[in-house]
């Protein structure tokens, strides 16, 4: 755990839990599905590459949607989805690793598991194509990306300023997500990924993640060198009970197209 200064208190509730979790006996092996493929078929379609993420709720959500996780991921793939994200996390995003086996047997595209993983032996809870790692929350990131790769998993490493960025440079990440959510206020501010964005290499596959909201940020984002966005909230929409999730995939799918100026 890099540092535990300056947590949002539901941040380090969400940790505190992470920390009591472990992993199954028997050590996950998966033929993973390769998003840079599917980001490459995204390009060629004229898609966004947008991974939409299957968030029952959160800390900062306005509600909760408990609908049927493999219809919330057939409904966004119908909206040009490129790949898809889904929480795990039990007890503060209403997630769990059987909703994410249930979705990755239902598509064909890859999958990322959206935890708090902190330790090795919680790799080994569920098959899925990318997984997450959270630079401010590992000690041993080299070691814990080595143990991701050597099972199969394309690790998603997620960073929030330029020294955290160096962090998972220096540790290898060749697929680097920027949280545009600060973990010490939960405040969301797109600028985070335009500043970090500037510093990574060309060889890194980059992801924004958090707070795009419209087609504008969409576009804001792609300009900053996005290769893809990581939405959860403005697809789910939870203040909306039942909202259409392929509309709200769409619009940010088909955001390059500039009609929707929003
Ligand atoms: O989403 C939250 O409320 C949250 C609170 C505390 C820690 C992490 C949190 N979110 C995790 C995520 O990374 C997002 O689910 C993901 O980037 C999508 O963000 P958004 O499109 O803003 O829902």
């Amino acid at each position: 755990m890099n540092s535990e200064t300056e947590l949002a208190p539901a941040v380090a509730s969400i940790l505190d839990a992470a920390r009591e979790r472990g992993g199954d006996d028997e050590t996950v092996s998966v033929a993973a599905r390769s998003l840079s493929d599917a980001l490459a078929q995204a390009e060629s379609d004229g898609r966004v590459p947008v991974i939409a993420e299957v968030k029952p709720t959160s800390p900062t959500a306005d509600g909760t949607r408990d609908d049927d996780p493999v219809e919330l991921a057939r409904a966004m793939i119908d909206g040009g989805a490129t790949a898809i994200s889904v929480l795990t996390e039990p007890s503060h995003f209403g997630g769990s690793p059987e909703a994410l086996t249930r979705v990755r047997e239902a598509v064909d595209v890859p999958v990322l598991r959206k935890d708090f993983v902190v330790r090795e032996d919680q790799l080994d809870v569920v098959e899925a194509d990318l997984l997450l790692l959270i630079v401010r929350f590992v000690d041993d990131l080299e070691g814990l990306i080595a143990a991701a790769r050597e099972r199969g998993f394309q690790p998603l490493v997620e960073v929030h300023d330029r020294t955290e960025l160096e962090t998972a440079l220096e540790a290898g990440a060749k697929l680097i997500g920027v949280n545009n959510r600060d973990l010490a206020r939960l405040e969301v501010d797109l600028e985070t990924f335009e500043s970090v964005a500037a510093h990574v290499p060309d060889d890194v596959t980059l992801i924004a993640e958090s707070g795009i909201g419209s087609p504008a940020d969409v576009r804001r984002m792609r300009e900053a060198g996005a290769d893809a966005l990581l939405v959860g909230s403005a697809i789910m929409d939870h203040a909306g009970g039942d909202s259409d999730v392929t509309e709200n995939t769409r619009r940010l799918v088909n955001a390059s197209d500039g009609d929707d100026q929003t």
